[in-house]
């Protein structure tokens, strides 16, 4: 199927719309962060850098750790860019520019996302790394494509736990790739589960002029307990990451600097400090492997 102008859209020059990346840009093994200033705290740290570009929030630059070709790209906030960079990404290495059509064989990409992201469990505190095995969306973004949802009982189990009036979000919830928590994981890095908000403020339940409609609702998250399952965490692209990633056949987990706790009301004194021993922790083990 030939796709149109108007839904494939590549600049003059061969590159994607948003991304302005070119399909032999692109590494298979990809690090998404928010902030395009962390796009060069992780690159600082390669062995080689073969190019940068920028255009509005999406930084990305290509290069080399421990000999492994990785691309850093920055998705800026909320999962509205999510679905940008993963439906960019996928279009890079899975439809051919030229003809316009989707490539017969397919390619899986590796998409790591560190981040940083508040604990609603007073016994995480601020400072941890975690990794989340699942993403639940309260953001709505993934009921505007099929419904293979991955977790739907799960996703009815948490929406009854709530109570929510019929107006408030239906959550949706994505698991990470197993083989990537695998790869990642160990015992300086905490196992949770991530619920991916539409916003900072009232969708987190942080209330400063506006109240939330549910000012309990981070209680309610925390106490949630499905099959010994609990949440542990909110930020605002993860559920996104994984809901695309699964329906694209891509590699997904999110890393979270935990940099705030809401449960005991603390922020972290460095949460540079914090993100850049999180991206540390995540190149060693992306290149444990490599030669
Ligand atoms: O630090 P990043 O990756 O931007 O992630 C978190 O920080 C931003 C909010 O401050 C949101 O994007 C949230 O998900
Ligand atoms: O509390 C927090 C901290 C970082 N990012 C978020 O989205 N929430």
């Amino acid at each position: 199927m030939w796709i149109a102008e108007s839904e494939l859209i590549i600049n003059p020059d061969g590159s994607i719309y948003h991304l302005n990346l070119k399909p032999e840009q692109l590494a298979e093994t990809i690090i998404t962060v928010g902030d395009p200033d962390r796009v060069a705290k992780v690159t600082d740290l390669f062995d080689s850098i073969e190019f940068t570009v920028q255009k509005r929030e999406f930084k990305t630059t290509t290069g080399s750790f421990k000999g492994k070709r990785i691309t850093v790209i920055s998705t800026g906030i909320g999962t509205d860019n999510i679905d940008i960079v993963f439906n960019e990404l996928d279009a890079l290495v899975n439809i051919d520019f030229e003809t316009r059509t989707i490539k017969e064989k397919k390619t899986s990409l590796q998409i790591i996302r560190i981040g940083t992201s508040g604990s609603i469990q007073a016994s995480i505190p601020v400072g941890s790394f975690l990794i989340s095995e699942y993403g639940i969306g309260f953001d709505g973004l993934m009921h505007f494509y099929d419904k293979k949802h991955q977790e739907l009982e799960f996703s009815k189990a948490l929406k009854d736990h709530l109570q929510w009036d019929t107006h408030m979000t239906v959550p949706y919830t994505y698991k990470a790739d197993p083989e990537l928590v695998n790869q990642l994981s160990s015992d300086e890095i905490v196992n949770g589960i991530t619920v991916t908000n539409a916003g900072f403020y009232g969708p987190q339940g942080r209330q400063l002029r506006l109240q939330p409609t549910d000012p309990k609702m981070n209680d309610k998250l925390a106490s949630f307990n499905y099959n010994g399952k609990q949440i542990t965490n909110l930020e605002m692209e993860t559920a996104a990451n994984y809901g695309l990633a699964f329906l694209l056949g891509h590699k997904t987990v999110s890393m979270n600097a935990i940099i705030a706790n809401r449960a005991i009301g603390d922020f972290s004194p460095d949460p540079y400090a914090v993100v850049k021993n999180l991206i540390e922790y995540t190149l060693n083990k992306i290149t444990a492997d490599s030669k």
